[in-house]
């Protein structure tokens, strides 16, 4: 599909964009925070946004209302609004793998009614109809698991989208999970995660959940194999395994044969690292309930109809997209750091480096033309206060600008609530003295300040809030990816170093380098056997 065709104009091919440059060539390389305070004082209200269950200050940023409007202007000249609803019309956005992304559609409440006649297009109608019926099956099954006190171990085996977001959130909601469950979750293939997991396990207290949208991944398949081969060499019988393995896939097929009867399957149309929503969402389910999980859909949902509704210029997705470009390819910043200021939410930044990067992290356009801008920054974090013992010392003096995304709760979680304030006037202080800054004839002790950050608070970390939280993060990078001119919904890129290992494998034994690169043949021979 070419950009014309889906009424999409390359964020660089737009009026806006050399305004943008002018823009920043006169006043945005040159702006001070600290000066559009002390000159503006509506800022605060200016660049904060309601979003439901998200607050947002964006007013420590390098932005004016000039450069707001003129990402908004650059905005409409792509088609974002066309675009955005495209996805929402259920249109094949996802051209290279011709599907539509339709994540968005296992949030949608159920209809009161079953809809009769499909009143949208072809895709979001028949998606409507298999949606409910499965979740329900999968929180029934969720529900089942909960009150069998027979199983104490969840194992769900899957990596990328089939382990990020489940193991993010169910960390998140710690405080909401059963207490009779514990969940582990193995991704890597390197047999120590795994290893380690099934020592302190029993087969007939385990579930394993193989989770994997394609059933083809090779971690996956090869945790998944060894899996099952601890579970019958302890004892489990062939009929023990329907009890203790389900499948999470697209493929059911796949699933079968590997011997997996218990399946909830999802749809092409459910990108990897967009998957939570769906089946792959069932260690989520298991931990917090049907309730919790139902709780973790509606607030997406609200978050969904903020942006497929609200204008663009009072859309908290579209505002923070809007910033990640002008940062990205007119400041230059490559990076964004998040800093969570709260331990539950220790996997959101690893969540967010594939929802991100794996999205964005692209040097083509939709028409397969090479870009000549950047794309998406570098999303890196760890939770505060811990960042501040580590790497905030660059965040705060070093000569890159590198801005940071805080995430703060107004109410504490169940755990030493009295420790709360003293977390949060962290982040407050952090934010506070990147922008302030503090003069000094020291060199070593200077803070040049005007270092650019953003405020998100939830008023809790309940299901509700953390799924608003999630989409709005899906929804910003739709909003850059569209302006980007690219497809965010593939990944082409990881595909050649799949290809790479099956090839390198069976070297490894011989050593046998013949056909190689001298590089990769030398570290064939040191790491072979006896190399
Ligand atoms: O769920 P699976 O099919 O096993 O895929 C797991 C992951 O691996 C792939 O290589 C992709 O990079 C990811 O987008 C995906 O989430």
């Amino acid at each position: 599909m070419t950009l014309q065709a889906a009424g999409r104009v390359r964020c660089d091919r737009t009026a806006a964009w050399a305004a943008l440059q002018a823009h920043y060539d006169a006043a945005g390389r040159g702006f001070d925070v600290r000066d559009a305070f002390a000159a503006d004082p509506q800022r605060f209200g200016r660049f904060s946004q309601e979003a439901p269950h998200v607050f947002a200050d964006l007013s420590k940023n390098r932005i004016g209302a000039d450069t707001e409007a003129l990402l908004l202007q650059l905005a409409r000249e792509c088609g974002l609004e066309g675009w955005r609803d495209a996805m929402f019309a259920g249109e094949a956005i996802n051209h290279t793998e011709q599907r539509a992304v339709m994540h968005w559609l296992l949030r949608e409440p159920a209809p009161a009614v079953p809809p009769a006649a499909p009143e949208a297009s072809g895709a979001v109608a028949a998606g409507r109809r298999d949606v409910h019926a499965t979740l329900q099956a999968m929180l029934d099954f969720a529900e089942r698991v909960r009150a069998d006190d027979a199983i104490t171990d969840i194992v769900n085996i899957g990596i990328g989208g089939s382990d990020l977001g489940p193991s993010m959130v169910t960390k998140a909601l710690d405080d909401l999970c059963h207490p009779g469950k514990r969940l582990h979750f193995v991704s890597n293939v390197d047999g120590a995660e795994l290893g380690g997991v099934l020592r302190t396990l029993r087969p007939e207290s385990t579930l394993f959940l193989v989770a994997s949208k394609t059933f083809t991944t090779a971690e996956t398949m090869t945790n998944a194999h060894a899996a099952r081969a601890w579970f019958l060499a302890r004892g489990g019988s062939e009929e023990g395994l329907q009890r203790h393995f389900a499948a999470l896939t697209t493929n059911v097929e796949a699933a079968a044969a590997f011997g997996i009867q218990t399946t909830f399957g999802f749809w092409d149309w459910v990108g990897g690292r967009y998957s939570l929503w769906s089946a792959i969402g069932l260690p989520i389910a298991i931990a917090v309930g049907a309730e919790g999980f139902r709780g973790l859909l509606a607030g997406a949902h609200a978050m969904d109809e903020h942006f497929r509704t609200a204008p663009l210029e009072r859309s908290l997705p579209v505002r923070l997209g809007l910033l990640d470009v002008w940062y990205r390819n007119f400041h230059g910043f490559a990076t964004r750091s998040v800093a969570p200021y709260s331990h539950a939410l220790r996997r959101l930044p690893a969540y967010l480096q594939q929802l991100e990067m794996e999205s964005n992290g692209k040097g083509v356009d939709a028409e397969g033309e090479t870009l000549p801008f950047a794309t998406s920054p570098v999303v890196w974090g760890e939770p505060g206060t811990n960042g501040q013992h580590a790497f905030f010392q660059m965040i705060h003096q070093g000569p890159d600008i590198l801005p940071v995304e805080f995430i703060v709760l107004r109410e504490p979680g169940r755990d030493l609530p009295e420790q709360h304030p003293r977390l949060v006037a962290n982040a407050l202080a952090q934010a506070k003295a990147l922008m302030q800054g503090k003069a000094s004839d020291d060199g070593h002790r200077r803070f040049t300040g005007n270092r650019p950050s953003t405020f998100l608070v939830l008023d809790r970390l309940d299901p509700p809030s953390l799924g608003a939280l999630i989409a709005l993060y899906e929804h910003r990078v739709f909003v850059s990816g569209a302006l980007w001119g690219i497809n965010s919904f593939d990944q082409w890129g990881v595909e050649l170093g799949k290809v790479l290992a099956k090839d390198l494998e069976p070297r490894l034994a011989s050593g046998n380098g013949e056909g190689l690169d001298a590089s990769t043949a030398g570290l064939l021979r040191r790491l072979a056997p006896g190399g």
